[in-house]
């Protein structure tokens, strides 16, 4: 799978694709996140924990330019600004799932999957209109994209489904499937385990490894449970009432004993 928009000085594995300088975000009175700062390398599953209301969705909204920080800065790929825009974010490769599935229910699994082509799409609108040769085989060619997501995701028995007809797992695997099928470099997924059961549970965290391996794709990941952040992330980020607690890999988060009294409630020596 090819990159949106990749740009041909971009970082390479390993090195940083993103950063966020000292973002301060508030609504009014309430301050959401106080002054933080962490990166995300090229090619890295990079989680964000904390308590509820610890500003964790917040931090992924500022990265795709749904929230703009009062102070701050984000670099992506070398760039430097204070606020991005949802379309400047998607350009650029950035993609991202919702807490709460945002899917169209009456529609099918493909076809919500091909409504995340749309930021890739270039549309001219004489050979669209007309539907000559290029517009034809751009068509073609989304189509085959989003085949080889549906293949990959091991959803072709439930391609035509409406999905508000899926179990909940399967909602969220084709929410995945529309993210990736704007073939994104950082993809930036709020809570992609919420409400599944275990063995969805693991069907996720499969999937998640299996795009970040076989596509290079960077995550940045939400999630609650202890034990699956702990099993598939590179690194660790922890926030607590909007403030960054921790950074660093999940052993040194999970002794790290300012986390354990926010985060876990255990009480320690
Ligand atoms: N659009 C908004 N308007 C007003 N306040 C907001 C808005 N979005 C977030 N907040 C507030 O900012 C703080 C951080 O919320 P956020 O949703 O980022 O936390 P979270 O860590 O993602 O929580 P959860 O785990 O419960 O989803 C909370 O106090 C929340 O009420």
């Amino acid at each position: 799978m090819s990159q949106a928009e990749a740009s041909p000085a971009g970082p390479a594995p390993g090195e940083v694709l993103l950063k966020v300088d000292n973002i301060s975000l508030s609504f009014g009175g309430v301050r959401a996140l106080t002054n933080i700062s962490f990166d995300v390398m090229k090619g890295e599953i990079r989680a964000i924990i904390g308590p509820n209301g610890a500003g964790k969705s917040s931090m992924l909204n500022v990265i795709n330019g749904f929230y703009h920080p009062q102070e701050g800065t984000i670099t992506y790929k070398g760039e430097t600004r204070r606020k991005m825009k949802p379309h400047q974010a998607a350009r650029t490769g950035i993609a991202r799932t919702f807490q709460n599935i945002a899917l169209f229910k009456g529609m099918s699994a493909l076809e919500n999957i091909m409504t995340g082509r749309n930021t890739v799409m270039a549309h001219n609108p004489f050979t669209a209109a007309v539907y000559l040769g290029p517009a034809k085989r751009s068509e073609i060619h989304h189509r085959e994209v989003c085949e080889r997501i549906i293949d990959f995701l091991e959803i072709e028995a439930i391609r035509k489904t409406p999905v508000g007809r899926l179990p909940y797992g399967l909602q969220k695997r084709v929410e995945l499937g529309r993210a990736l099928a704007a073939e994104p470099e950082m993809l930036l997924l709020d809570e992609p385990m919420a409400g599944m059961n275990l063995e969805e549970k693991e069907d996720m965290c499969r999937f998640i490894l299996d795009v970040n391996e076989e596509f290079g794709t960077t995550m940045v990941l939400i999630e609650h449970d202890m034990g699956v952040v702990m099993d598939i992330s590179d690194r660790v980020v922890v926030l607590d009432y909007g403030r960054k607690l921790a950074d660093g890999p999940p052993d040194q988060v999970r002794n790290d004993p300012d986390v354990i009294d926010a985060y876990l409630g255990v009480a320690h020596d």
